[in-house]
């Protein structure tokens, strides 16, 4: 039995979305709450300090204490525990956990060269997996310590399906960056000449970045993104139904499955991709000198001149920017910005974004120089 009069049923319904409603801000305004936490613990950290100040906690607790009673100092309670991080990671490497990195599969990708450039820990096992989802999934769920994501690449631009896995998950951050460049072949089954190439399959990014060169080299060739990524396509060619007979991939995944190469891109325009190393997001790195903390934000299309004017008058060093459609009237921006995440004008320009963006998360913060390879 319902208490609420006149149409009890739409009452009931319509206060119900509102909760719902209500829900979804409380958990959008708890995670910006872990990420500015964030930044003061590990602002206190790298100057020595520790991760907790009891005092400024029991600042805290009363102010829920003395407006919602005891169960607010629970609310406040569970607050603090939420915000100090996840428990810690299992000491990996040590016993029975391995240190693993994961990264986009099968062998040979352009992602193990950058997994094996990033400088991994001695006896680390490269794990590969088949979609950049899993990649992130394999440390959120703890079976990896490190993962490694392609950003963005110079001439076919960001990596959506990595961005969105980063901005959509609370437990990894960025912590070191590489840029790669990438030596693509046009690759096929020993035996294949180029006059009997139809279709050539690979990654869109792949194709993308070499589309001009593969347009006059094969003006009649369809191009089909076939797989998950280039070296997927090139060991999908040693299948005996493949649909396309030549691929898109790297000189080093032609050597691994045996293919032949049948050409090779001229080098005066060498798309050069730009790599995350992510690891759980327990702590920040210290500042090494040279920073930049990427941001990632939601924010409606009227709002994006306040974004921009706020970003003005703090004086931010942007050194990049990617806009992703996010809904209807609505964009995610990734923003890279120089300085560490604890450097004040960077909290600063942070604090004033929330204004004009509804969703705030700090991806990472490392050092701008990163790795080459
Ligand atoms: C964020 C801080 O660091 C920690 C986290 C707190 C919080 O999330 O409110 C409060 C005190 C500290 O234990 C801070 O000192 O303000």
């Amino acid at each position: 039995m319902s208490h609420v009069e006149g149409n009890p049923e739409v009452d009931i319904a319509q206060a119900r979305k509102r909760l719902d409603e209500l829900d979804r801000q409380i958990v959008r305004m708890l995670k910006e709450r872990v990420s500015f936490s964030a930044l003061v613990q590990s602002a206190r950290i790298s100057d020595g300090g520790c991760r907790t100040d009891n005092q400024r906690e029991n600042v805290v607790v009363r102010r829920y204490h003395q407006r919602l009673g005891p169960a607010g100092r629970d609310i406040a309670l569970s607050l603090l525990r939420l915000c100090r991080g996840r428990d810690p990671v299992p000491a990996f490497g040590c016993g029975a956990s391995p240190a693993r990195r994961a990264f986009l599969g099968p062998a040979a990708s352009v992602s193990q060269r950058a997994a094996e450039l990033l400088a991994p820990r001695a006896g680390q096992e490269l794990v590969p997996l088949d979609t950049l989802d899993d990649v992130v999934s394999e440390v959120v769920d703890g079976r990896a310590d490190e993962a490694v994501l392609p950003l963005e690449n110079s001439l076919s631009g960001p990596v959506h399906d990595s961005i969105r896995a980063l901005v959509a998950c609370d437990e990894v951050c960025v912590t070191a960056q590489l840029r790669l460049p990438v030596d693509w072949v046009l690759a096929a089954a020993p035996g294949t000449h180029l006059a009997d190439v139809d279709t050539v399959a690979s990654h869109p990014h792949a194709l993308a970045q070499t589309r001009k060169w593969l347009g006059a080299l094969l003006p009649r060739t369809a191009t089909t993104s076939a797989s998950s990524s280039s070296s997927a396509s090139a060991a999908g060619l040693l299948a005996p139904d493949a649909a396309y007979e030549a691929a898109v991939c790297t000189r080093r995944a032609a050597e691994h499955y045996r293919l032949s190469v049948l050409a090779t891109p001229d080098t005066s325009q060498v798309p050069v991709t730009r790599f995350a190393l992510v690891r759980p997001a327990a702590e920040l790195p210290a500042p090494s000198g040279d920073d930049v903390t990427s941001l990632a934000v939601t924010v409606p299309t009227r709002s994006l001149t306040d974004v921009v004017e706020c970003l003005a008058r703090n004086r931010a060093e942007v050194l990049g920017l990617h806009t992703l459609p996010a809904g209807k009237a609505r964009h995610l921006l990734w923003l890279d910005c120089r300085g560490h995440a604890a450097d004040p004008r960077l909290v600063r320009t942070w604090v004033e974004l929330s204004a004009p963006c509804d969703q705030l998360r700090m991806i990472g913060t490392y050092p701008v120089a990163g790795l080459s390879g």
